[in-house]
């Protein structure tokens, strides 16, 4: 068994002429929680959606759990939670168990074929994200905070070894995001999994995650989190272009 959960190499991808991403490198060791930070356009998304299998890469190899990514059987020990995962409208029809449950068929709406072990691993899941009050609400009812943890337990109940995260903080308000990181780290804890979070926003990130990526079609920085906070300004300038008064600096 590979000692990586995830290991990238030498990859390159382009959805038309010009790369997305060039020759990057990355491996992610199990348990170790991973912060990958980028500007708009600069290919986050795309890697993502290359460990997923979504897509190929043109050049290289990727491995998840020690299998080419390819043949990888059990998709299943891969979670995710999507950038959209906090704007459900109001009315759209399904509880939060539902939607939970389609994390386990990719399915909704079908209860009925599900076993009495598969309600468990529900309503385990839904406990995990401290929604069990808000189980049988409708999606749509509630807060965008609230909707983006019935989104994790959905990712969260097929029991997955790796979760990926998608700029999950985006529109979502600030005390949701201090929460969202409070989950994380806990479930980092508990369920010992590796996380990969793709973000915009380091600082919020920075007290949880244990290594910083920063991308750029190319990988710019790749280090422990105190590298990263030791030549953060100069690393950031690399990564946005020039910084000052972007919104970047001023988490500090
Ligand atoms: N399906 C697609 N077809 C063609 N080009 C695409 C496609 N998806 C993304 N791109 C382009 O690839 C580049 C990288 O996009 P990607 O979504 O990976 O970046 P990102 O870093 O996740 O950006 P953001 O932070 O805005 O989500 C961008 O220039 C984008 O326009």
């Amino acid at each position: 068994m590979s000692q990586y959960t995830v290991k990238i190499e030498d990859v390159s991808f382009a959805y038309e002429v010009q790369p997305v991403l060039k020759d990057i490198d990355l491996k992610m060791k199990s348990g170790e929680f991973l912060g990958i930070l980028g500007p708009n356009g600069s290919g986050k998304s795309t890697l993502v959606k290359l460990i997923l299998n979504l897509l190929k890469p043109q050049k290289g190899n990727i491995e998840v759990f020690g299998q080419p990514v390819q043949s990888l059987k059990d998709r299943s020990s891969i979670g995710y939670v999507s950038q959209k995962a906090n704007s459900f409208q109001r009315g759209f029809p399904a509880t939060v168990k539902e939607v939970v449950a389609s994390g386990l068929y990719g399915k909704l709406g079908l209860f009925r074929w599900m076993k009495k072990k598969d309600f468990e691993q529900v309503d385990q899941a839904i406990e995990q994200v401290g929604l069990t009050p808000f189980a049988k609400s409708n999606i749509g009812s509630l807060s965008g905070g609230q909707q983006q943890r019935a989104f994790i337990a959905r990712a969260l109940v097929s029991k997955p070894k790796l979760l990926i995260f998608d700029e999950p903080t985006v529109g979502v308000d600030t005390k949701s995001v201090s929460e969202f990181y409070d989950l994380i780290k806990k479930l980092h804890q508990q369920e010992q999994l590796t996380l990969l979070l793709v973000t915009h926003d380091i600082y919020s990130a920075l007290s949880y995650v244990d290594r910083v990526v920063c991308l750029n079609k190319q990988l710019i920085f790749d280090g422990d989190k105190e590298a990263f906070i030791r030549q953060d300004k100069e690393i950031l300038s690399r990564v946005f272009g020039d910084v000052q008064g972007t919104p970047y600096l001023h988490y500090r």
